[in-house]
């Protein structure tokens, strides 16, 4: 699909609710740059630039990184890709965060996963990430080819670090406090879009029809 004007997108859900999954279908569909703050400051951690090595016991203790540092380093990332359509996945997780992204930018659409915690919590014990690229795969849902290798470049998957079930429940009760008044921000300004379920496969399928109208719709208004 051709892009009608530059598109801003998030997308949203409790940790392991499939936000990395979906936006590696939705930047196969749609074109839309794919931003996760995950995956960025996990390559922070593993090149041990001075950020990674300040962030990693906070992450790993699945405690969420001070707002300025995070808003920081993806505003940073944005202004560095201007004029692209992208897709934010892991940012804004606090009401603070959402207010320093609206100071720059306005969105078009923010899509929220809604998946019970029970669904999540076996999901995350059995997700392998190929650090380098965010890739994620799961040793029931969508295992890799080669156990513990990544399909496209053969190299090692690993087992992050805050995936451990006691880590699983903090970042679930973090969700709750910080990042549930966020979709309350999103939901007033009247651009939440919530998908729920318990299976990426059936929610996939409305989210791209729901894309496929949006950037249609957004298409008329240019033309
Ligand atoms: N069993 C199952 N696993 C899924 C499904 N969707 C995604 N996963 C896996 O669940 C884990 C979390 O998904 P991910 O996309 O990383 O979620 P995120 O934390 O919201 O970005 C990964 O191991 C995925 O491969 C699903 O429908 N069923
Ligand atoms: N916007 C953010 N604000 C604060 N911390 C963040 C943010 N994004 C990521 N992090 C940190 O990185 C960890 C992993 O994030 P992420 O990969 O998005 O997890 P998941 O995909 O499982 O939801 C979070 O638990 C948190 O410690």
């Amino acid at each position: 699909m051709v892009l009608p004007r530059v598109i801003r997108a998030v997308i949203m859900g409790p940790p392991g609710s499939g936000k990395g999954t979906v936006s590696g279908r939705i930047t196969k569909t749609f074109g839309l740059k794919h931003i996760s703050s995950g995956d960025i400051l996990r390559a922070n951690i593993n090149a041990q630039t001075e950020l990674g090595l300040l962030m990693k016991s906070c992450i790993d203790q699945g405690q969420l990184v001070p707002d300025d540092v995070i808003s920081r380093l993806i505003l940073n990332d944005l202004r560095a890709i201007d004029g692209r359509s992208w897709l934010l996945d892991g940012f804004p997780r606090t009401v603070s965060q959402a207010e320093a992204l609206d100071d720059v930018y306005t969105l078009d659409t923010v899509i929220n996963l809604n998946v019970p915690f029970q669904t999540i919590k076996q999901r995350l014990t059995s997700r392998w990430t190929h650090l380098p690229s965010g890739r994620v795969y799961n040793t029931d849902f969508n295992p890799p080819k080669v156990p513990g290798f990544d399909d496209d470049t053969g190299e090692p998957l690993f087992q992050r670090d805050d995936d451990r079930p006691e880590t699983v429940t903090r970042r679930l009760k973090s969700y709750e406090t910080q990042t549930e008044p966020v979709l309350e921000y999103y939901r007033s300004k009247g651009v939440l879009e919530t998908f729920s379920g318990t299976e990426t496969n059936k929610i996939w399928p409305h989210v791209e029809v729901f894309l496929q109208r949006k950037l249609s719709s957004i298409n008329q208004k240019v033309e």
